[in-house]
């Protein structure tokens, strides 16, 4: 049977029309969430993905900034950057687009984001959290992805889920997620020996190697959740994943789609971490 294909897009949207109305109720307590988004460089796809964290803030109604700063902006300007915004008790979250030029440090810069406002999930001190199953803000993708499998009732308790990729901000995070939930998980990464005998034993497979086709149907187990988390331009233009869609659809039970599958549950998870880190900054004044 041809999996049943879950539209991301679609969850988005649900879950962003929920969320405008908790705005709304935030705003009538004086409570005005606002996130603020720095972009270094013209890198047209991170421009891209900013324009959509803003088009889906407006949305919901929440206050946000987007500082843009040349690709030259040295490292302890944008250090600056970060520590006046750390203090502007008007907002809530901060976020720096990544990847970043090569001569600022990615590391130093999230860690120089207060963790109460990095609603990127990405500070040591919140990777901490999530680590040992404590609230917190959970990485957009990640969390987008388990919103998704939780969507659709799929059962994640005891399962196999090989994760293909070890990044920082999908592969690994994503596994920790799948493990607080009790699944047994695998990471399989480019010096993984044999891939696809983990492939073909996976309940849950998640795909963020940023390699199109990757993954073919005929290598997946039959009934298998597959998600994929790749964004890869082709020749002519268009979007695809990381997975080969038609062959997986023949062999899954459950398939992400690229577009509209993964992505647009980044930013909205995004605007849920804005949202919880407003109402944690209120409760403490
Ligand atoms: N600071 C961060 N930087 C980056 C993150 C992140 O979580 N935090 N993730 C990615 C980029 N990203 C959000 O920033 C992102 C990627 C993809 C999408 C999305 O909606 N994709 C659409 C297709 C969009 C298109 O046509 O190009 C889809 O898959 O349907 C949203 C956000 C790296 N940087």
């Amino acid at each position: 049977m041809a999996a049943e294909i879950i539209y991301g897009k679609q969850l988005a949207e649900e879950f962003r029309l929920e969320m405008k109305h908790l705005v709304d109720e935030l705003k009538l307590k004086g409570i005005h969430p606002k996130l603020t988004v720095i972009l270094i460089g013209k890198d047209p796809a991170s421009q891209s993905y900013v324009k959509g964290k803003q088009k889906a803030s407006d949305f919901l109604g929440l206050e946000s900034e987007v500082i843009t700063l040349p690709t030259e902006t040295s490292e302890q300007e944008l250090l600056q950057r970060i520590d006046e915004l750390n203090n502007d008790n008007k907002v809530d979250g901060i976020l720096v687009q990544l990847p970043l030029p090569r001569h600022i440090d990615e590391q130093k810069v999230i860690e120089a984001i207060t963790p109460e406002k990095d609603v990127d999930g990405f500070h040591p001190m919140n990777i901490g959290r999530m680590m040992t199953g404590k609230a917190t803000f959970l990485p957009c993708t990640p969390y987008g992805i388990i919103h998704m499998i939780k969507a659709k009732n799929i059962s994640i308790d005891g399962k196999h889920a090989v994760i293909l990729g070890r990044s920082n901000i999908v592969g690994k995070p994503v596994g920790q997620l799948l493990l607080n939930e009790n699944a047994t998980v695998t990471y399989c990464h480019s010096r993984t020996k044999n891939i696809e005998d983990y492939i073909k034993t996976a309940d849950i497979l998640i795909v963020a190697v940023g390699k199109q086709a990757f993954v073919h149907g005929d290598q997946i187990k039959e009934g298998a959740v597959v998600i994929d988390v790749g964004v890869n331009r082709t020749d002519s233009g268009s979007l695809v994943g990381d997975v080969d869609f038609d062959s997986a659809k023949q062999k899954a039970a459950y398939l992400t789609p690229v577009p509209g599958g993964v992505g647009p549950m980044t930013i909205t998870m995004l605007l849920h971490n804005t949202i919880k880190a407003a109402k944690q900054r209120h409760a403490k004044r």
